[in-house]
């Protein structure tokens, strides 16, 4: 894991004051936040905080009420359509309910993406992406599979493969371990911080799961109804005292707090 070193970091996302509301809602209220290069951001948050809401927003799936946020030096509300296609090409997604095409094969399903924004490369250049993302999630052997011939663990590699294929310079996770047995959540975990070495990524990740905050988390921000209740490192959240942090991290052995 790379420890990050905000004071000397550049930033590649700067939220200021964003606000979003469905209807009477208030889901984000004022929410401040910065992602710097390289590092892997863990969002705290029980369920219905505004977790989602925060990184929909970032890549404009939502729209923000008031609030700038500023990504890869582009503001992201006063981009046209068009833009946002091109933004959105530096951004991975692996949200929650990431599906793979069921009727591909695994080396399809990779092939798409990469075909989609990389028009320039040529049949050897995709061959060799897909078999070095494959062997980059370690699954070089599922090249010619269907999805559901794979396990959830491994489909869920591939969906990180097909997201890591187009070399996206930020990633965001939407609850990535969520579903999987403990050992195949932390082999996801483990595989995010070597995708942030590799590939020298900054990412945004979203998760319940305590034992996956552990081993990926560079800085934590934690939510509490729409407003950033805490930010800090591992060792400062492991020993708050503070009851609502406290709940999250007492139980050194329970996956997740998926339900507090
Ligand atoms: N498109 C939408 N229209 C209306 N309300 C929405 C929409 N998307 C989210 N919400 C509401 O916004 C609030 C925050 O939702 P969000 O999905 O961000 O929560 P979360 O913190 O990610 O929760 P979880 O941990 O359960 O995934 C919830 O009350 C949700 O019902």
């Amino acid at each position: 894991m790379i420890k990050s070193d905000k004071k000397n970091s550049e930033t590649v996302i700067n939220i200021d004051n964003l606000n979003k509301k469905f209807g009477t809602l208030e889901v984000l209220k004022d929410v401040s936040l910065q992602l710097f290069k390289g590092e892997n951001l863990v969002v705290l948050g029980k369920s219905g905080t505004g977790k989602s809401v925060l990184i929909k927003c970032i890549v404009r799936l939502l729209d923000s009420n008031s609030g700038k946020i500023n990504v890869l030096g582009e503001e992201v509300n006063s981009l046209k359509k068009h833009q946002i296609h091109e933004l959105r090409k530096k951004i991975g997604f692996l949200f929650q309910g990431g599906a793979l095409y069921d009727s591909m094969t695994v080396r399809q399903n990779l092939e798409f993406p990469l075909r989609r924004i990389r028009a320039d490369l040529s049949e050897k250049e995709i061959d060799d992406k897909v078999k070095e993302v494959l062997e980059n999630v370690g699954l070089p052997d599922a090249i010619n599979k269907i999805p559901s011939e794979l396990s959830g663990g491994m489909r869920k590699r591939i969906s990180l493969a097909r997201t890591i294929i187009v070399d996206p310079s930020i990633m965001l996770y939407d609850e990535p371990t969520t579903g999987l047995d403990p050992i195949t959540s932390h082999e996801i975990s483990m595989l995010i911080n070597e995708i942030q070495k590799k590939y020298k990524t900054s990412s945004i990740i979203i998760t319940h799961d305590i034992e996956c905050v552990r081993t990926v988390a560079n800085r934590i921000v934690m939510l509490k109804e729409g407003l950033i209740y805490k930010e800090g490192n591992l060792h400062d959240f492991e020993n708050s005292s503070d009851e609502l942090i406290h709940s999250f991290f007492k139980n050194q052995n329970s996956k997740t707090t998926k339900n507090i």
